[in-house]
C-alpha cells in the first residue's frame, strides 16, 4: 500500500508502507491522503494523457491569456459593489448543486459535494476548530459567478489556480507557457519580479487573478463575518498554489501573511485530497453547518 506525501515546493514522493504500519498511521494521522484521484491519476497531474486533461489545458490557455491587471481591477470594482442578490450562505451552497468546475483534473461532481467532503474531512481531524469547518464549507461558494444571475462569467474568470497580476508570472504556475499571449507579459510595468508592488508589501495589497476566491473574500468581508483572519486568508488564497505549494512570491508577504499561511497549508490537504466519488448525506450534516453559519454570518448576505 502506498501514500503520497506532498510538501511545499517538493515533488510528491511515494512511500511504501506495509499493511500493519498502515493501520497505525491511520490512527495517528486521521485523514489519510489517497494515492490516486477518482480517475486513477495522481492529484493535480496536469500532464496526464486524458480527455479531461485536454479540457483542463484549454481552460488554462484562455485563463492565462485573459487575466490581465486591467481586467482584474475592473472585476474587483464591479463585483465589490455586491448589488446583485440577497441570500443566506446555505441558499448559496444549494446553488452549487448546478455547478461543475472545468479547471479541476480531480473532480467532475457538482460543487456542493466538494464543499461537504472538505468540511467533513477537516472536522474529523480538527473537531474543536469550528471556524475551520465553516471555512471549508464556504471556501468555493464564489463559483456561483458562473450562474446567469451573477453575470454568467466564463470558467476562466471564476475557477482554476490564481496568481498575482501586475508583476511577473512565476514559472511554477500551471501551464505557464500560455502567459506569452497575455498582453501584460511584455509590459515592462508588469513583467518584473516586483512589478507594481514592493518588498514585503503584504498580500492584501497584491491583486490576484480574478475568480471565486477573491469574490467570496469580498462577500464575507463586506457582510461583516466574525470569522478569524486565518479563515479570510484561506478563502482568499486557497487557489494560490504558487504560494502555498511551490513557495514562491514570498517576497511580497508580510509577517501576518506568514502566520496565516500555516493554516492555509493545513486546509489545502483537505481541500485537495478529500475529492472523491463518496457522497455525504446532506440532510444529516445540515443542522450542524446551519448552526455555524448562524454563529459567524448574518441571516441574509449581499452578493
Ligand atoms: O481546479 C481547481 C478548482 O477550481 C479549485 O476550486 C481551486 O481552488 C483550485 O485552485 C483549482 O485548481
Ligand atoms: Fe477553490
Ligand atoms: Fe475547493
Amino acid at each position: 500500500m502506498s501514500i503520497l506525501v506532498d510538501h511545499c515546493g517538493v515533488e510528491a514522493e511515494e512511500k511504501k508502507v506495509h499493511d500493519v504500519e498502515w493501520s497505525e498511521k491511520e490512527i495517528e494521522l486521521g485523514f489519510v491522503v489517497p494515492h490516486a484521484n477518482s480517475f486513477g491519476h495522481t492529484f493535480r497531474d496536469y500532464d496526464a494523457e486524458s480527455q479531461r486533461q485536454a479540457g483542463v489545458e484549454n481552460f488554462y490557455r484562455t485563463n492565462h491569456i485573459n487575466q490581465t491587471f486591467q481586467f482584474v481591477k475592473k472585476m474587483r470594482e464591479q463585483y465589490g459593489k455586491l448589488d446583485r442578490i440577497e441570500m443566506s450562505i446555505w441558499e448559496c451552497c444549494e446553488l452549487l448543486n448546478n455547478v461543475v468546475d472545468e479547471s479541476d483534473p480531480d473532480l467532475d461532481e457538482p460543487q456542493i459535494e466538494h464543499l461537504l467532503q472538505t468540511a467533513e474531512a477537516i472536522r474529523k481531524d480538527y473537531p474543536n476548530e469550528d471556524w475551520l469547518h465553516l471555512t471549508a464549507l464556504i471556501h468555493d461558494l464564489g463559483k456561483v459567478l458562473l450562474l446567469p444571475s451573477f453575470g454568467g462569467l466564463p470558467q476562466w474568470a471564476v475557477v482554476g489556480d490564481t496568481y498575482p497580476v501586475g508583476c511577473a508570472f512565476d514559472e511554477s504556475i500551471v501551464h505557464h507557457k500560455y502567459f506569452k499571449e497575455n498582453p501584460d507579459f511584455n509590459n515592462p510595468s508588469y513583467n518584473t519580479k516586483y512589478g507594481v508592488y514592493s518588498a514585503g508589501c503584504g498580500l492584501n495589497n497584491v491583486m490576484l487573478s480574478w475568480g471565486h476566491d477573491d469574490y467570496m473574500y469580498l462577500v464575507a468581508k463586506e457582510n461583516h463575518t466574525t470569522l478569524p483572519s486565518a479563515a479570510m486568508f484561506i478563502i482568499r488564497y486557497h487557489s494560490f498554489y504558487a504560494l502555498h505549494r511551490a513557495g514562491v512570491y514570498k517576497h511580497l508577504m508580510s509577517d501576518d501573511d506568514f502566520h496565516n499561511l500555516n493554516w492555509l497549508q493545513i486546509f489545502n490537504k483537505y481541500d485537495l485530497y478529500s475529492k472523491s466519488k463518496v457522497r455525504i448525506d446532506v440532510e444529516k450534516v445540515k443542522p450542524y453547518y446551519l448552526s455555524l453559519i448562524d454563529k459567524y454570518f448574518p441571516d441574509k448576505l449581499k452578493w
